[in-house]
């Protein structure tokens, strides 16, 4: 377990090239979807990401893709640019566009299609979700399984319920790895109001009785130090459930985030 490797994800606006150029060669970037952007902005930025030599891992939202033919146009884009892997999450769109309520319906359907992309990617909910129950979250994620080659957790501002959720799911035998979802350095008002937007609630309120961490929070940049320190210790216990590593949500803030990345490890050096 390591922040040596970690996975960063960018949101394919204006300036998303620029940010990527800060990153490392060669290093892995997903891109995000939205329902205001659409499926076909993340193809492009991706591809062009691809170009520039760097690891693109599209998000497709499941709700944005209309029928089976769409499916197969954008299996088919991400064969040519030899994108061969892709983060399938339902998408915040509030009704589906097309046929597809969900990733499961998304899953089987790729699943069906030579084109199918050679891994694959679901989330996973340490806290719940503002809008899904807990049922029909744990639903979707054994209906998942067999499609799936790891999770990537939603953003939580708390390790205890990563490290519980984690470790549930292991005990229980899904038997999927996760790339555990950190929130990058940024302004904590910003973050704060994206995780509102993204229906993150609770953990938010851990926060805030936290004093330590709340003057982290209102005072200068947000650093995920308080998440990222019991994790790494827990992960290396034996017997300890599988991660791939960490998912950095950048929000396009690439340079703070790097500095930091930087600074830890060469604390831990
Ligand atoms: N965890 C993460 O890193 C990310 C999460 N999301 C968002 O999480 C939500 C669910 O996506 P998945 O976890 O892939 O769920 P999913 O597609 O596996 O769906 C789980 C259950 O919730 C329903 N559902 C799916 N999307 C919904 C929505 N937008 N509103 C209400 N019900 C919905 C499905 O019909 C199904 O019953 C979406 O809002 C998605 O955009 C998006 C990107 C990343
Ligand atoms: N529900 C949900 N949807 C997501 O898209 C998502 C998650 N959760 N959790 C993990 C990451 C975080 N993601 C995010 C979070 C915030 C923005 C955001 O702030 N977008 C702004 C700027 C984009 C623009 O200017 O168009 C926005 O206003 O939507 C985008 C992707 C994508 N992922």
């Amino acid at each position: 377990m390591t922040l040596a490797a970690p996975r960063y994800e960018l949101i394919p606006i204006r300036g998303m090239l620029e940010e990527a150029e800060r990153l490392p060669a060669g290093a892995t970037i997903t891109v995000t979807c939205s329902p205001k952007h659409g499926i076909e902005r993340t193809l492009e930025a991706s591809v062009e990401l691809a170009k520039r030599g760097y690891v693109a891992i599209p998000h497709i939202a499941s709700r944005l893709v209309r029928d089976e033919s769409h499916l197969e146009l954008i299996l088919q884009t991400l064969a040519q640019h030899s994108l061969n892997e892709v983060f399938v999450v339902g998408g915040d769109a509030p009704a589906p566009v097309g046929v597809f309520n969900g990733a499961v319906p998304l899953l089987e359907a790729m699943a069906a299609s030579p084109l199918r992309p050679a891994r694959i990617g679901v989330t996973g909910y340490p806290e719940g979700h503002a809008e899904i129950s807990n049922d029909a979250l744990e639903a979707a994620l054994i209906a998942k399984r067999p499609y799936a080659d790891y999770l990537v957790t939603q953003l939580c501002f708390d390790s205890a319920p990563i490290l519980q959720w984690l470790t549930d799911i292991h005990q229980r035998g899904i038997g999927l790895p996760a790339w555990i979802g950190l929130p990058g350095v940024m302004d904590p008002r910003r973050l704060l109001s994206i995780s509102l937007k993204i229906g993150i609630g609770s953990s938010l309120r851990v926060l805030k009785r936290n004093q330590g961490i709340t003057r982290q929070l209102w005072n200068g940049a947000y650093a995920p130090d308080h998440l990222i320190d019991p994790l790494l210790d827990a992960l290396v216990e034996p017997g300890a459930p599988p991660v791939c590593g960490f998912h950095l949500n950048t929000f396009n803030h690439v340079a703070p985030l790097l500095d930091w990345q930087a600074n830890r490890l060469a604390e831990t050096a």
